[in-house]
């Protein structure tokens, strides 16, 4: 009893001396930042603001743009200078290469890791292998099928229209969209998840987004002690193993315990593989990874460098789950966004009706080259993204070697860096004159800096699915415009704010507007 009171006693001696080590972080670089609070660190402030883009905001406010903030006793460096930030994403991305490991995030590659949490040169391998989907070619033949998915969604809006008198959140049918749209186009499968809100695989997606997932206590202890990172994720893991034992065996235990949705995804990918040989459109992403699957590849085999172009099945199947969440919640609420500035400012979707009235009528098949020759519906939703950024908070790099970065001095290896995505993109001196907070997509018509526009994050690392992300949402957009008039609902006024839910993105609660049909003299 008594030495193993002395144990802890040692192990809490040497945890607080190591605390004091790593507080002292900052302080040896030079930079100032929020005082930590003892085991929270700054994490306190996350609690109070409710989102962390809140709290960073305001530390970027009182610090300026480069200053540390600690999680637990873990340092992170918030940099806002777009020159050092060039540095890091674009100029020394080969030291820059990996992103934090978030908690409970299993990089152990036993299980297989995909592209959003590789590192170095399994990072390399993967992106070479997933990079050709997204190619302009690829998105090109991909048109019909995206066009295919949102006249469906036109035929959903009919519906809400005449069941809830033309005042309805738009928001959930987006998601169904861009769900139905990532199984078409990248894992070949026809699914009409809009006709079938309560498909498993929707909800469980919709689910690893929610705020109630039972996973927060074993995230903290990761933020807090994140030594003992290996130790969460096994609980972690016994948990949701005596969960789902109990759902399966227990009558009407289902009711009262909900399964981990991200792990009921990955068990659940299998199906994917199955069914991907009844495909008979064209070569998507999965194909092209299974084709990338060698059956002897042992991620331990010393051979297997960055240029081979092959990949585990346990990496597939990591993919196909990082694909299915990465691809549905981000587009779908870049949607809403686009959606809420539309009925908000009724000017602008005037404007951009007559844009999109100039290059298509009745009769035009719509084309991934007329796609891209109008210039005021990209620069619209580019517009939207930068003052109502999707993810800010998951752009960030970790270090792999120590390097000195002029404006920032020497930063030891490992050192983690993100960036406040809302101080970059508001300010006035990246994009002057007209004033960061009016709508005004015009001034993408002039060239900025690199790094001011970060939505799809920057270099090499940047999204993978920003082609794919951009057709969709600009094909949906014209076919709403192309219908309808888009208003707010009767219950909002047009300056209203969106009630917005901070977890992976920041996306709008619900986004509730009325839509009138037009006069389709022109149709
Ligand atoms: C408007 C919609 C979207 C936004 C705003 C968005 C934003 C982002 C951002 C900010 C990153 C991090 C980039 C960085 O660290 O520099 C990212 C990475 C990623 N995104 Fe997206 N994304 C969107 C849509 C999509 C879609 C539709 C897909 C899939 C089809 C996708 C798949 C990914 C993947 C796989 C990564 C990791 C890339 C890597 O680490 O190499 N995203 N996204």
């Amino acid at each position: 009893m008594l030495l193993t009171l002395f144990l802890i006693l040692i192990i809490l001696v040497f945890y607080v001396a190591h605390m004091r080590h790593c507080y002292k972080f900052f302080e040896r670089l030079g930079i100032d930042g929020p005082r930590p609070t003892f085991f929270l660190g700054n994490v306190a402030d996350f609690a109070v603001t409710k989102r962390i883009s809140i709290s960073i905001q305001n530390w970027t406010k009182q610090f300026g743009r480069i200053y540390g903030y600690f999680e637990g006793h873990t340092p992170v460096l918030v940099v806002s200078d777009p020159d050092i930030l060039e540095n890091i994403f674009l100029k020394h991305f080969s030291k820059f290469h990996s992103r934090r490991q978030f908690p409970l995030e299993d990089r152990s590659t036993s299980r297989g890791v995909h592209l959003f949490s590789a590192t170095g040169d399994e990072w390399r391998r993967q992106r070479s292998i997933i990079n050709p989907t997204f190619s302009p070619l690829k998105i090109k033949r991909m048109i019909p099928m995206i066009t295919d998915c949102i006249s469906n969604l036109v035929a959903k809006i009919e519906d809400c229209i005449q069941n809830d008198s033309a005042e309805f959140d738009i928001s959930k049918l987006y998601k169904s969209l861009t769900m139905d749209l990532i199984w078409r186009c990248c894992f070949g499968m026809k699914t009409d998840m809009q006709s079938n809100p309560n498909n498993p695989y929707l909800i469980r997606s919709q689910q690893v987004f929610a705020r109630e997932n039972s996973t927060y206590l074993t995230t903290l202890l990761g933020i807090f002690i994140p030594e003992l990172q290996p130790c969460w994720l096994t609980i972690h893991h016994w948990l949701n193993t005596i969960k789902s034992k109990l759902r399966t065996f227990l009558p009407m235990a289902d009711r009262f315990i909900a399964d981990d949705p991200s792990e009921w995804l990955k068990e659940n990918v299998d199906h994917f593989i199955r069914k991907t040989s009844d495909s008979s459109e064209e070569v998507n992403l999965l194909q092209l990874m299974l084709n990338a699957v060698q059956k002897k590849f042992n991620q331990t085999d010393e051979n297997a460098t960055a240029d081979q172009r092959i990949l585990s099945l346990n990496e597939v199947k990591q993919n196909i789950f990082l694909f299915m969440i990465a691809g549905y919640e981000t587009a779908s609420t870049a949607l809403s966004y686009v959606t809420h500035v539309l009925a908000t400012h009724p000017e602008e979707q005037k404007k951009l009706r007559e844009h999109i009235d100039m290059f298509i009528d009745k009769d035009t098949i719509l084309t991934y080259e007329i796609l891209n020759q109008m210039q005021y519906l990209d620069w619209f939703i580019r517009e939207t993204l930068r003052m109502y950024p999707v993810t800010p908070i998951i752009i960030n790099r970790q270090c792999s070697e120590e390097i000195y970065l002029p404006g920032l001095g020497c930063i030891p290896a490992g050192t983690k860096i993100t960036l406040d995505m809302y101080n970059l993109h508001y300010d006035n001196d990246l994009w002057g004159p007209i004033d960061t907070k009016v709508f005004y997509p015009e001034r993408f018509a002039t060239k900025r800096h690199p790094l001011a526009w970060v939505a799809f994050g920057a270099g090499p690392r940047n999204c993978v699915g920003m082609r794919f992300a951009l057709a969709e949402i600009k094909i949906a957009i014209i076919h709403l415009l192309q219908n309808y008039t888009v208003a707010p609902s009767c219950s909002s006024t047009v300056n209203q704010d969106l009630e917005l839910v901070e977890l992976v993105t920041i996306a709008p609660k619900e986004v509730p507007i009325r839509l009138e049909r037009r006069m389709l003299e022109r149709y």
